[in-house]
């Protein structure tokens, strides 16, 4: 494998490999001709669905992509990793990501998404390569929380409103304060939310899209929600990790939001989805007893459980990605309406292929 790495040029380290984001990245990146080493963590079950296509035998020559085990709460699993792999360039995407859950572990949270960030930072300058490693954060649109104006860019001051969010801003800042105080290439991308056909089923928009295609198959029939008039700026995870790899590619390192610039309620976002399968909701009632019927059926296909509400939400966030658009010459490509339309007929053709028993949303 040291020889493997030694012929490479560019070499990206990527924790939170198995998630959303980590697959998208290492996909692109092996396009770009990198040596990818991916950090997933240990567990009892399988959780490499995303990466399986990306994966060939370590052994066979040629083979680019390498995973390890290895976890953001411990700091020798780290060191060793950055030393054995010598990335050129690591992304920091592991994270506890759910806002939900951070309420039911803000310990763990604290400790993976801030404590982690420090944790590989300070691998990087125990080993010394803080002028040879470029570090990219994922930071989050969840650091304006209660937001301070609209649209939120780069300048805009942060609110947490979670544990999750807490804990970013812990990250956030110190990969700041490892760019002043150790001259390291260290940069923040303040990413709004990005989803795709393999988002994690637990978040808002995969549950919905994943919903509609059971209902449509007649596996499910009611969707259960929250707050459906939160406002969120949702783009598409593909672009989202070309910007991440442009802002390591920059001249300086140097912090950037990246979002779409247009927000949409998730009940919009329902309302759009069910469309997609060729139905059309009509609302009924107010607050928890709100229902969203079918207007030529009458069925109840959407319903709010107060078990989805937060201790604190964000309201609406949306993003002015103008300095990503201006320093790098980042902008999104997929809107709202695609977005919906891909991840609905995703789940779609996973429902009819039976490729998940029911249509249980969590
Ligand atoms: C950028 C940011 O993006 C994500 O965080 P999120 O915005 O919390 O994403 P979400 O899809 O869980 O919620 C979006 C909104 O939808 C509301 N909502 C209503 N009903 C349900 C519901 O039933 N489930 C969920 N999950 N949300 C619901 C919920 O209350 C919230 O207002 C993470 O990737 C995070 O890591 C990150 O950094």
């Amino acid at each position: 494998m040291a020889d493997k790495v030694a012929l490479a040029d560019k070499v990206a380290l990527i924790t939170g490999v198995t998630g959303q984001d980590g697959a998208y990245l290492a996909e692109l990146l092996l396009a770009k001709g990198y040596v990818v080493h991916g950090v997933k963590r240990r567990s009892s079950s399988f959780n490499t669905e995303r990466v399986d296509g990306l994966y060939v035998d370590p052994h066979e020559s040629g083979a680019r992509f390498f995973l390890h085990h290895g976890d953001l709460t411990d700091a020798t699993n780290l060191i060793r990793l950055v030393q054995e792999t010598k990335p050129s360039e690591i992304y920091n995407l592991g994270a506890q990501s759910h806002v939900q859950v951070s309420f039911e572990t803000p310990e763990y949270t604290a400790n993976a998404d801030a404590l982690g960030t420090l944790r590989l930072l300070e691998a990087i300058r125990i080993l010394g390569l803080e002028k040879s490693v470029r570090f990219y954060q994922a930071s989050t649109s969840e650091l304006y929380g209660q937001v301070r104006e609209t649209p939120q860019n780069e300048a805009t001051p942060f609110q947490p409103r979670s544990p999750y969010a807490a804990a970013k801003l812990y990250a956030y800042w110190i990969t700041v304060n490892y760019r002043q105080a150790y001259g390291m290439f260290a940069a923040n991308g303040i990413l709004f939310n990005h989803e795709s056909p393999t988002r994690g089923e637990t978040f808002v928009t995969r549950k919905i899209t994943r919903a509609v295609a059971a209902i449509h198959h007649g596996l499910q029939d009611t969707l259960y929600l929250g707050n459906i008039d939160a406002r969120r700026d949702w783009g598409h995870a593909r672009d989202y990790v070309e910007g991440m790899w442009r802002i390591l590619q920059h001249g300086e390192p140097d912090d950037f939001v990246l979002a779409t610039g247009e927000a949409h309620s998730v009940r919009e976002f329902v309302e759009l989805a069910f469309a997609e399968a060729g139905r059309t909701i009509r609302w009924q009632g107010r607050g928890a007893d709100e229902v969203g019927v079918d207007a030529v059926t009458g069925a109840a296909l959407v319903r709010i459980d107060p078990r989805y509400f937060r201790p604190t939400d964000v309201d609406a966030l949306v993003g002015d990605a103008a300095k990503a658009r201006n320093v790098l010459g980042w902008s999104h490509t997929i809107g709202f309406r695609d977005l919906v339309a891909e991840m609905v007929r995703a789940d779609l053709a996973r429902a009819a292929g039976g490729r998940w028993r029911d249509g249980r949303s969590t």
